[in-house]
């Protein structure tokens, strides 16, 4: 016990045993929705899921994945990986970097943080550039937080803006990138009214420039740099929405998927690259797929690819992204300190973890799940295995993925006796959701069925224990509804393809023969979320959760 009477010590579970093999399943995107056509869940054959579905309502039930259940600002905000995973690790509900920012902007707290005083030095002599994702999808970044910000920047002092555009329909339908294109730039027309000097200087498809997330590909981070920082793009435009419009019509390609374009001057003048002097604010709130750019802009040593230049800046993040690393050092907004993870607690009373994904949801079931925490809290007790995702292909032409090399693993690691708790993510329904692809997320949820059954019938060798669950919804609907639930036309009269989230409930299943008997769903919880997951399978490990985690989902009776 330390000084402040804190203890890592759990109670023991009064009627649970210690000492089962828990197997913890996250089939990343797989919501529960009505059976129709664009519900590629209820189209694949999921054999295994099914039978899992029969043991309703005692051993399989629906949890909240969307929301305030997951600290998201509004019940119209779909549900996603970070808040997710932090909830499902962290058992609790925390103010996530949505409402952090929305509450920060909205009583200007902004800018009396330390972050927003170390780029205002710069605004006197240089340029503030701006860099991120453009959409209202609240999922990475929100386009009128973006506006909040321009307008707080332009009457606290900035003269030159530079706003570099990451073009989003992942979160948000393919092909909105015109209108929001359109709104920033009348924005922007508006502060140039006043006499600030604010352009769109450089932009792309976010999957394709910038955003890439836990080094997958570094070249998608380098061609950001390449128009951001050096002013240099294959494609070059005087306006941004004639840029996007233009890009658009090169077959095969999507909002995700734009090229990198830099806005040029009557001289063909990169308008915005960066330079000495100049300010950076990497505008998403959420960390995956920033905090790479973050480390290209701040770290001196650096190896990744070939920089060029390496500008003298004051940079800063929406938020800190990676609170271990410090990175950035400087920020606007303080990012949740989410603490007394369950996977901190269940390591630290004697629960020998094993962790595994695919690169690209590789941090979802590690430093997601523990809090937006990088590494193991301790290596003799915790094993994270990465195995190596495809890199350059959108994920449609390969739905298979990873899964069944992570299921293997996780088999391997039941089966070796090493671990406690064997804890996977199955990215298939979303990253091949987020395609549009209605036949490959078919395909993806089918092998992601495959794989759950993989690791059920280790846990069934080893008389273990399984939980599986979902982080959000994404693969269940892939269409665009209206108020009514009836699919929307464009104007050709073709469906309009959801690539997006959910807001949807997830399925939460519980078995396998070392669940003791009597366990089972309680039916006092109706509204429980993702947040509640954490206790339920901290009780199967043998150990009451702390008391100020979100109630458990089970009971056990005689
Ligand atoms: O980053 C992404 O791929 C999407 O914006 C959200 O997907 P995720 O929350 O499932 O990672
Ligand atoms: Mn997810
Ligand atoms: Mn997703």
């Amino acid at each position: 016990m330390g000084s402040s009477g804190f203890s890592w010590k759990l109670n023991d579970h009064p009627k649970l045993p210690k000492g089962k093999t828990v197997a913890m399943v996250v089939l990343d995107g797989w919501g529960e929705a009505n059976a129709n056509q664009y519900n590629c869940i209820h189209i694949a054959e999921t054999p295994t899921m099914d039978s899992l579905k029969k043991g309703a309502p005692e051993k399989w039930r629906l949890v909240r994945a969307h929301g305030k259940a997951v600290g998201l600002p509004t019940e119209d905000d779909m549900g996603n990986s970070e808040v997710g995973h932090n909830a499902l690790g962290a058992g609790r509900i925390f103010a996530q970097g949505a409402k952090l920012v929305d509450i920060a902007l909205e009583t200007g707290k902004i800018y009396e943080g330390e972050g927003f005083k170390y780029i205002k030095e710069s605004f006197e002599t240089g340029t503030v550039h701006l860099i991120g994702l453009l959409s209202d999808g609240g999922v990475h970044s929100r386009i009128n937080q973006l506006q909040l910000l321009l307008k707080g920047l332009s009457e606290r002092g900035a003269k030159r803006i530079r706003v570099h555009i990451l073009t989003d329909g992942r979160d948000v339908l393919d092909g909105s990138s015109v209108g929001f294109v359109e709104t920033l730039e009348s924005d922007l027309s508006k502060l140039r009214e006043k006499g600030i000097d604010a352009q769109i200087a450089s932009g792309g498809g976010r999957m394709y420039v910038t955003m890439d997330r836990y080094e997958n590909d570094w070249e998608v981070v380098k061609r950001g740099w390449d128009a951001q920082v050096l002013g240099e793009a294959p494609h070059k435009f005087k306006n941004a929405v004639e840029a996007v419009k233009k890009l658009r019509e090169i077959p095969n390609t999507s909002d995700q998927y734009l090229p990198p374009f830099v806005i040029v001057d009557d001289s063909g003048k990169s308008v915005g690259p960066i330079v000495d002097g100049d300010a950076v604010v990497t505008i998403n709130f959420r960390a995956d797929r920033m905090v790479m750019l973050a480390m290209a802009l701040e770290f001196e040593k650096f190896d990744k690819f070939d920089r060029v230049r390496f500008p003298k800046i004051r940079y800063a993040g929406m938020l800190q992204y990676d609170g271990e690393l410090k990175l950035p050092n400087k920020y606007l907004v303080s990012p949740p300190e989410i603490d007394r993870t369950s996977g901190e607690y269940l390591v630290n009373n004697g629960v020998r973890t094993f962790a595994c994904s695919e690169t690209v949801k590789f941090g979802h079931v590690t430093f997601f799940w523990n809090g937006n925490r990088s590494g193991c809290f301790n290596p003799q007790m915790e094993e994270y295995v990465e195995v190596p995702s495809d890199s350059g292909i959108t994920f449609n032409v390969k739905p298979k993925m990873k899964a069944l090399e992570i299921a293997e693993k996780a088999r391997d690691a039941i089966l070796s006796g090493k671990f406690d708790q064997v804890r996977v993510n199955l990215p298939n329904g979303d990253m091949v959701g987020h395609t549009g692809d209605i036949e490959a997320t078919i395909v993806a949820c089918k092998v992601a069925d495959e794989a759950v059954k993989t690791i059920l019938d280790a846990i069934e060798q080893v008389g273990g224990i399984y939980v599986v669950t979902a982080d959000h919804g994404n693969a269940e609907d892939m269409v665009k509804r209206n108020k009514k639930g009836e699919p929307l036309l464009d104007k050709n009269g073709k469906i309009q393809i959801l690539t997006s989230h959910t807001l949807e409930p997830v399925p939460l299943a519980i078995g396998g023969p070392g669940l003791a008997p009597g366990v089972r769903f309680r039916n006092d919880v109706p509204t429980g979320g993702l947040a509640n997951v954490a206790a339920t399978v901290m009780n199967l490990h043998g150990f009451e959760a702390p008391s100020d985690y979100e109630t458990t989902l089970i009971e056990v009776v005689d």
